[in-house]
């Protein structure tokens, strides 16, 4: 089932936690939210959902206007962060529970609804744990609860809200590859909210990135990583480190060595995002102070430089000696992506080639 949010704005007290945002999930989507802390994402969510309503804008669902259609009308399955279990129920009375409180003329017989509650358990792995109670469940075994206690209602929409969060590292990996897998056997549309990249890049066919209530990029995650529409974004994604820099006479003015200058750019302020890859660096009398070495277990061994009051994160390449900590390196790039103050973006490679230059 496919979702249209065209022209959607939300405020509290004059202050937009939405401002004008578009994008369209198309049905068997899996589709991230992303953002920093404050950006929208939840605000986005519940809106889906029926929780609460925009000031302005539209929220299509299958092709329907949702403005009057009430939450529990929309069959749309939520599972929020700290999962909203019912302590005094058993996660079969959980699982159950969206079931029991449907109008009687669309409520299964109670027969019908154990069934259905055996079904998903057995969906989620969990089958043995249908008489316990929530609180004599781990975090993994909740996050399932929830998600089976999602699905009862037969969801067209599924919304996932930061439904990871609570779990530790290793944990939460292996239920969120679990929960794609759900999701392509299902097929049921999802839009996942997270501020964690990784999982976003990970899990999600598309991913959204909000800046401060704007929709900055809605794009496949090689396309956010290759061609981030924003400064912004491309600060964001990737574990990139900006360095300012400039274009003077028609040449790149930079404090890194190595790159290529955009074709066609005006003299001016630009702004170049590297990521760790992009920055090469080795032991030697260059203009980087060595902060730290993190340890590593492949063949290529990341650093953390200062430069001109800058961090960045670098890559001492295989066969490269590797600087102490402490001590200077030589750096140098392999590429970068480029934005000038007009929102021209170009990606530089190694070298003194002309790049191509893009409109933003
Ligand atoms: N009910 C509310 N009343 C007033 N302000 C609100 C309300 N809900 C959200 N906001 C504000 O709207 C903005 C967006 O909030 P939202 O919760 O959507 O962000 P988020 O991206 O989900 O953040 P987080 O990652 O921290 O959960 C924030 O500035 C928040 O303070």
């Amino acid at each position: 089932m496919s979702v249209r949010i065209a022209g959607v704005s939300r405020r509290f007290s004059g202050q937009a936690a939405l401002d004008d945002v578009s994008l369209e999930v198309a049905t068997g989507e899996f589709a991230a939210l992303l953002g920093p802390s404050g950006s929208g994402k939840t605000t986005l969510l519940r809106v889906l959902a029926g929780l609460d309503f925009p000031d302005d804008g539209r929220i299509e669902i299958a092709g329907t206007d949702m403005a009057r259609v009430p939450a529990r009308e929309r069959q749309v399955g939520v599972v929020f962060q700290h999962y909203a279990l019912f302590r005094h129920m058993s996660v079969a009375e959980n699982v159950a529970f969206g079931l029991k409180v449907r109008p009687r003329a669309r409520r299964p017989d109670s027969a019908e609804i154990n069934r259905r509650v055996r079904e998903l358990l057995e969906l989620v792995q969990i089958p043995e744990l249908a008489a316990r109670f929530p609180d004599q469940c781990s975090g993994g075994q909740r996050q399932r609860i929830a998600l089976a206690r999602a699905l009862a209602i037969e969801p067209r929409l599924l919304l996932l809200d930061e439904p990871f969060a609570a779990l530790d590292a290793v944990v939460r990996k292996e239920v969120r590859r679990w929960v794609r897998g759900l999701h392509d056997r299902l097929g049921i549309t999802t839009i996942l909210v997270t501020h964690d990249q990784e999982e976003a890049l990970e899990l999600a066919d598309r991913v959204a990135v909000l800046e401060r209530g704007r929709l900055a990029q809605f794009a496949a995650p090689a396309t956010l990583l290759a061609e981030p529409a924003t400064a912004f974004v491309a600060g964001f994604i990737g574990e990139a480190c900006a360095i300012p820099a400039r274009i003077l006479h028609g040449r790149l003015d930079s404090p890194i060595p190595g790159l290529s200058t955009p074709a066609g750019w005006h003299d001016g302020a630009v702004r170049l995002f590297l990521r760790p890859h992009e920055l090469l660096a080795e032991a030697g009398d260059g203009p980087a102070l060595v902060r730290m070495i993190h340890p590593s277990l492949g063949a290529a061994t990341r650093v953390v430089l200062e430069l001109d009051g800058h961090t960045l994160e670098a890559t001492v390449p295989p066969g490269a000696a590797v600087p102490e900590r402490g001590g200077r390196a030589a750096i140098r790039a392999s590429g970068a992506i480029a934005f000038a103050e007009d929102g021209m973006r170009a990606r530089l490679v190694a070298g003194n080639l002309p790049a191509h230059a893009s409109a933003p």
